[in-house]
């Protein structure tokens, strides 16, 4: 029997980390998919005529599902009930089933309102939230994956491992996306992302084969009964009681709203503000996830070793005011700060997530960890549905006439039997040339300014909490 055990998959160093990379590169395919529209933002505005607050409904969809019908919160006991094969290769499906969505809205430019929204925008929006409901169910999964095989082994590691993976997903979409956009057509990047959707779904599958035979193995009772990572109803009224749980889901909340939603709007931000090419619109906020990759290990290690964690969330919080006031500044408008600014905002995206995640454990227990980790997802979610929609209808209304002048260019362009594609390239070079306008993101970026103000104000809540309950958050990790 002891042998048995020895020679489990479990305790094969290679099959835990066949495990780790089958895993993290469907992670990778997944977060690519989630930004692979972001840097497209002024092709997509200047090729079909959305105005920002239809960017914002697209972009923003990630929570309907998610929030209004609680999806991740079904996801959560999904996976709790019908275990992690189900889950995985259920959550690859939805993913490519929203993602298949999306890709026809844009291939099809289907004509005519849905629901008093443009049918492109209504259909674009329903593939990206039916595929955001998979990826967040991903999410969680993996890292209920990773608890099950690396577990009393190098679980730390494999996090960060898998998270940079994921991160490489976003910096690819960014800094590619928009090169096969001008290359070819806006659609060809959002179908070569689906397909890798398909190929992270068939990770899950050879994943789900390893995982079953693990599971015959017998070991997997000890860790299957390990029950902290579940899902629970019934732990929701107790973790809610806890003043910190509050401070920290609130903190995730407004500081992942000052990040993510800047992927969404950063490159536009480039070509409006600072003159990038569009083509090349992602390059300067791609960097971001490339930085964290690097650092966001460092820094955990760092509060493993010497603890500070509400004090890096606070130093955190503070570097976000900068960099988001360097964007918000209309003199800074030079490349320069803004390369600045997002290799502050790289500092300040890996200080933040690297002491957060690992701060929850010290303040709920053990067994109301699954379901909180959950519950702070939920509550990440009502922002990265809420300020995309917010920035976009704020841009709209700071820019007035703006769109309508876009707008009255297409229809002509339109008008002369040039396709989408064409049409968007000649407003890109009339915009360019200056013969159409830009947007002016200046009052627009004061929504990220006030946001990581409120993210500082609570971080400081959250040390000060930290204090009166003991949490140990300043404490280091190891021992
Ligand atoms: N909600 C998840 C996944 C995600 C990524 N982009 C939008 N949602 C999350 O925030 N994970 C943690 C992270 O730092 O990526």
């Amino acid at each position: 029997m002891t042998e048995a055990i020895k020679s489990s998959l479990r305790d094969s160093k290679t099959a835990r980390w066949v495990v780790l990379i089958l895993v993290s590169l469907a992670m990778l395919t997944a977060y690519l998919f989630m930004e692979i529209l972001s840097p497209l933002k002024t092709m997509v505005q200047n090729a079909y005529g959305w105005d920002n607050s239809q960017w914002g409904i697209v972009t923003g969809a990630q929570g309907y599902l998610n929030v209004f019908a609680g999806m991740l919160i079904l996801g959560g006991i999904i996976l709790d009930k019908m275990g992690i094969r189900f889950t995985a290769i259920t959550s690859g499906i939805v993913m490519l089933g929203g993602a298949a969505l999306k890709y026809y809205a844009f291939i099809a430019e289907p004509g005519g309102d849905i629901l008093g929204i443009p049918s492109q925008v209504f259909l674009a929006a329903s593939g990206f939230a039916i595929f955001c409901v998979g990826a967040e169910t991903a999410g969680i999964t993996v890292s209920k994956i990773l608890v099950k095989w690396f577990k009393g082994k190098e679980l730390a590691l494999s996090m960060g491992l898998e998270m940079a993976s994921a991160r490489l997903g976003s910096a690819l979409a960014l800094f590619g996306s928009p090169r096969i956009a001008a290359a070819m057509d806006i659609p060809t990047p959002i179908m070569f992302a689906a397909i890798l959707l398909l190929v992270g779904l068939i990770l899950f599958l050879v994943y789900a084969m390893m995982d079953a035979k693990y599971d015959k193995e017998g070991e997997a009772v000890a860790s299957e009964s390990d029950s902290s990572d579940d899902f629970k109803i019934s732990d929701i009224g107790h973790i809610i009681k806890n003043p910190g749980f509050w401070y920290i889901a609130l903190l995730c909340l407004l500081f992942y709203s000052a990040v993510f939603p800047f992927y969404k709007y950063g490159p536009d931000l480039m070509v409006n503000k600072y003159g990038v090419d569009p083509a090349k619109a992602g390059d300067i906020p791609g960097w971001l996830p490339i930085g964290t990759m690097l650092l966001t290990p460092v820094f955990g290690t760092l509060y493993d070793r010497k603890g500070k964690g509400a004090s890096i969330m606070i130093l955190g919080a503070i570097l976000l005011i900068v960099v988001h006031l360097i964007y918000w500044t209309p003199s800074l408008d030079t490349v320069g700060f803004a390369y600045l600014a997002v290799i502050v905002l790289g500092i300040g995206f890996s200080l933040v997530p690297s002491a957060m995640w690992p701060s929850v454990p010290k303040i709920v227990e053990d067994r109301y960890l699954g379901t909180s980790y959950a519950l702070i997802f939920f509550i990440q979610n009502i922002g990265l549905m809420g300020i995309p929609i917010l920035v976009g209808k704020v841009l709209d209304i700071m820019n007035p006439g703006v769109s309508d002048k876009l707008d009255a260019a297409r229809e002509s362009l339109k008008a002369q039997g040039l396709s989408a594609s064409e049409v968007g390239d000649k407003i890109t070079e009339m915009r360019i040339a200056g013969d159409l306008p830009n947007y002016d993101y200046t009052n627009t970026w004061l929504i990220f300014v006030g946001l990581t103000i409120a993210a500082l104000f609570l971080a400081i809540m959250l040390k000060r909490q930290d204090k009166k309950s003991g949490y140990g958050l300043e404490k280091p990790n190891m021992a």
